[in-house]
């Protein structure tokens, strides 16, 4: 298979010296937007607009976002209060703001700030390298998976989560076909995962979002590879909203079913998924689609834009340190102590 799968993709979140250049995720794929975030409110604002997004990276940008600040003479408590209010439901957004206020605490000055940010970006990509080693690793040669939502080089610092998983296992010719859900109603895998798959000639189909399970009823697919955004004490795991269903669909049909995500991403202080903050975002992004309104007016939604996968419909949940089959909260508990 000749695919140009690069090991450089592409940098989402890039940092100038003075300020973060962002790629707006909200003109992908139709335009390659770039702007600069120079205060620390402008990151919040990038965060809460998803211009910014995917658990690693909005963690990565609001790091960067407390630099900014510094640098800037902002109020930094106040800073790093308003950033950590942007979304709830990424800890990771959380796990790096408690990191650089450790800093902060400890009286570091704008440069240590930088190099704190800079080593959390830099952290993030090694994580995606090596995990996207230890899941392949998993699939059989000649596999054809599913992905849901954008876990690639644009929700993090580069190279990906599951999308890395998926890219590695490309290169090792384990994964011979990607089938990417469409991700309603953001459609993250429609504007995003396609995006960054075509780019690196990955042989990928989009899909509805309803043809999932019909999918895996023709046995098409061995694997389903997600991301997360917080993955609690039990191994329960919070993801994109349709995730759940692709679990159930999954076990369903003999599917398996891998979670992957680094270390930032685990939350043992929360003990299970029912005490994880799910997101509601704007009717509004489930009433229209690239803004152009689909429901009749005074048509009410509900948006809920993450759900909770239960650790029993997980069979692998791969982090840059390990592999854990079959997740509980014994296996979490030893691996992150
Ligand atoms: C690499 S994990 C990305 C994770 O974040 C996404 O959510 P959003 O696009 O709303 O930030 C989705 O849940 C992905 O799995």
């Amino acid at each position: 298979m000749n695919t140009t799968a690069s090991h450089d993709t592409i940098r989402a979140v890039q940092w100038h010296g003075d300020r973060l250049r962002l790629l707006d995720q909200r003109r992908l794929p139709a335009e390659e937007i770039w702007f600069d975030s120079t205060t620390s409110g402008d990151v919040t604002q990038a965060i809460r607009d998803l211009a910014v997004r995917g658990a690693p990276a909005i963690g990565i940008a609001a790091a960067w976002g407390v630099v900014l600040a510094a640098k800037t003479g902002e109020d930094l408590p106040a800073a790093m209060a308003t950033l950590r209010a942007a979304r709830p439901t990424a800890v990771n957004l959380m796990w790096a703001l408690d990191r650089m206020k450790a800093r902060v605490d400890s009286g570091a000055d704008a440069a240590a700030l930088e190099a704190e940010a800079q080593a959390i970006q830099d952290e993030d990509l090694a994580a995606n390298r090596h995990m996207g080693e230890l899941g392949a690793a998993l699939i059989a040669p000649g596999s054809h998976v599913m992905t849901h939502c954008n876990t690639g080089s644009l929700a993090t610092a580069g190279y990906g989560t599951a999308l890395g998983v998926i890219r590695a296992g490309v290169e090792a010719g384990r994964i011979e076909q990607v089938f990417a859900g469409e991700t309603r109603p953001w459609q993250q895998g429609a504007r995003l995962t396609m995006w960054e798959l075509v780019r690196d000639g990955i042989p990928a189909r989009l899909i509805a979002d309803s043809a999932a399970s019909h999918l895996m009823k023709d046995g098409k697919v061995t694997w389903v590879i997600v991301g997360a955004d917080r993955i609690a004490a039990n191994g329960d795991t919070a993801n994109k909203i349709g995730t759940y269903q692709l679990a159930i669909a999954a076990r369903h049909h003999g599917v398996k079913f891998m979670v992957v995500a680094p270390s930032t991403t685990v939350d043992m202080a929360t003990a299970s998924g029912d005490d994880i903050e799910i997101e509601l975002r704007d009717a509004t992004e489930l009433l229209s689609v690239s803004g152009t309104r689909t429901v009749i007016e005074g048509a009410e939604a509900w948006n809920p834009v993450f759900d909770v996968t239960p650790a029993e419909l997980i069979d692998a949940i791969v982090t840059e340190r390990g592999v854990i089959l079959k997740p509980d909260e014994v296996q979490m508990r030893s691996m992150f102590p």
